[in-house]
C-alpha cells in the first residue's frame, strides 16, 4: 500500500527531491521511494550519484532478502519498482522545480547549506516545503537563508536509514502547523517513528549520543582503555549494538568533527562540546571512517 504525506497546501506529497546522495541521501532516497514518493536525488558529480544508485541498490537487495525470502522473482520485482521512483541527476535547481519536499542531506556546513537553500528558493514553487537532515545546526539559521520560513523544518533520519525507525521532525518559530503536519506525516509514510524537538543543539538523539561518543574518544585519548576494549565493553555491559568507536567511524568522523566543533563554537565553556586532538588528527588525514576506508579502524576499502 502507499502511503503519502501531505503537503502544506494539503495536496499529497508527491514528489521529493534529496539533495546530498551520500550515507543519508541515499538512504533516504530508499524509503521514500519504497514508500510510493517520486524521488529525484542530487549531487555534485555523475560518477558520485552513480555510486549512490549502486549503494541503494545493494541496501534494497538486504531488504528483499527480508521481505521476499526464497523468492527471486519478487526480489527483483520489488526492486525494480522501487528503482522506477527514483532518478539521479547533478542539476539542483533542475531536481527542486517540480518538488513538493526537499530533503537537503549535504555536507553539515552552515555557509555551504545557506548557499545551496539560497539559490533552491528562488526555483522552487511556493508550495514546496523545505527541510534539512542537519546532525547538529540549528534549523533557524538555515532557514535565514530563504523566503519561506513557513514551509521550512528539520526531518532528521538516522544511520542506516533503511534500519533505523526514528526521525525526529523539528520545528522553528515561524513553521506553519500545515507544514509540521506535512514534515510529520512524511516520516510515518515513509515507515519512520516521529518525535518531535525544539531546534536546539542535536535535538533529542545527538544532544545525548555526541557527548557520550566524544567522552569515549576522550577517556582513549588519557590512556585510559584502547578503542576496542571501550566498543567491547559497551556492547557486552550496556547493550549498545555498536560501540562508541565502530559508531563513530559508521557515522563518519568528518560529520563528527563537523557536529562538535559547531557546538564548542556557540557554547565554548561547555566541557561535553570540548575537541578531540585525537578526532581532529584522524580527519586531517583524511580518516574518515567506514566511508574512507579507515577511521579508528580499518575497513576493506569498496
Ligand atoms: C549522526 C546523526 O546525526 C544521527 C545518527 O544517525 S547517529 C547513529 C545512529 N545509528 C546507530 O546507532 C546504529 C547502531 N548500530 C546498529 O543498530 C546495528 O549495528 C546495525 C543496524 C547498523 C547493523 O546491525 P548488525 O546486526 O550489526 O548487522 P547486520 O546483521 O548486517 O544488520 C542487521 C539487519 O539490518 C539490515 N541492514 C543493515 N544495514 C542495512 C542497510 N544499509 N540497508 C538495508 N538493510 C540493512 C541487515 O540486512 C540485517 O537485517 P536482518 O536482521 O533482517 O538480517
Ligand atoms: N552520517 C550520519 O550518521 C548522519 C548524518 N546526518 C547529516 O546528514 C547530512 C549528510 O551527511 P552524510 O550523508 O553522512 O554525509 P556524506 O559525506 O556521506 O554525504 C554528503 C553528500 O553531499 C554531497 N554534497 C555536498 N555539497 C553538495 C551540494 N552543494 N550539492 C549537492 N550535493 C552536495 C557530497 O558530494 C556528498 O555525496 C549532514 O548534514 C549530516 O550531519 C544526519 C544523520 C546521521
Amino acid at each position: 500500500m502507499i502511503v503519502r504525506a501531505m503537503s502544506s497546501s494539503t495536496q499529497p506529497i508527491k514528489t521529493v527531491a534529496i539533495i546530498g546522495s551520500g550515507l543519508m541521501g541515499s538512504g533516504i532516497a530508499q524509503v521514500a521511494a519504497a514508500s510510493g514518493h517520486k524521488v529525484t536525488v542530487v549531487d555534485q558529480s555523475q560518477e558520485i550519484v552513480d555510486k549512490a544508485s549502486a549503494s541503494i541498490q545493494k541496501s534494497l537487495g538486504r531488504v528483499v532478502k527480508k521481505k521476499f525470502p526464497d523468492d527471486s522473482k519478487a526480489q527483483q520485482t520489488y526492486i525494480a519498482d522501487v528503482m522506477s521512483h527514483l532518478s539521479l541527476q547533478t542539476d539542483a535547481v533542475d531536481a527542486v522545480k517540480s518538488a513538493d519536499l526537499v530533503i537537503e542531506a549535504i555536507v553539515e556546513n552552515l555557509d555551504v547549506k545557506k548557499s545551496l537553500f539560497s539559490s533552491l528558493d528562488k526555483a522552487a514553487p511556493p508550495h514546496t516545503i523545505f527541510a534539512s537532515n542537519t546532525s547538529s545546526i540549528p534549523i533557524k539559521d538555515i532557514a535565514s537563508s530563504t523566503t519561506r520560513l513557513d514551509r521550512f523544518g528539520g526531518l532528521h533520519f538516522f544511520n542506516p536509514v533503511p534500519v533505523m525507525k526514528l526521525v525526529e521532525v523539528i520545528r522553528i518559530p515561524e513553521t506553519s502547523d500545515e507544514t509540521y503536519s506535512a514534515l510529520e506525516a512524511f516520516g510515518k509514510a515513509v515507515g519512520k517513528t516521529t518525535v518531535q524537538c525544539k531546534d536546539t543543539p542535536g535535538f533529542i538523539v545527538n544532544r545525548l549520543l555526541v557527548p557520550y561518543m566524544m567522552e569515549a574518544v576522550r577517556l582513549v585519548e588519557r590512556g585510559e582503555a584502547t578503542p576496542r576494549d571501550v566498543d567491547i565493553a559497551m556492547k557486552l555491559g550496556a547493550g549498545y549494538p555498536m560501540g562508541p568507536f565502530e559508531l563513530s567511524d559508521y557515522v563518519g568522523l568528518d560529520t563528527m568533527k563537523f557536529i562538535i566543533d559547531g557546538w564548542m563554537e556557540r557554547e565554548p565553556n561547555n566541557p561535553l562540546f570540548s575537541k578531540s586532538e585525537l578526532l581532529n588528527k584522524l580527519v586531517a588525514e583524511g580518516k574518515l571512517g567506514v566511508k574512507s576506508g579507515e577511521g579508528f579502524y580499518p575497513y576493506n576499502k569498496k
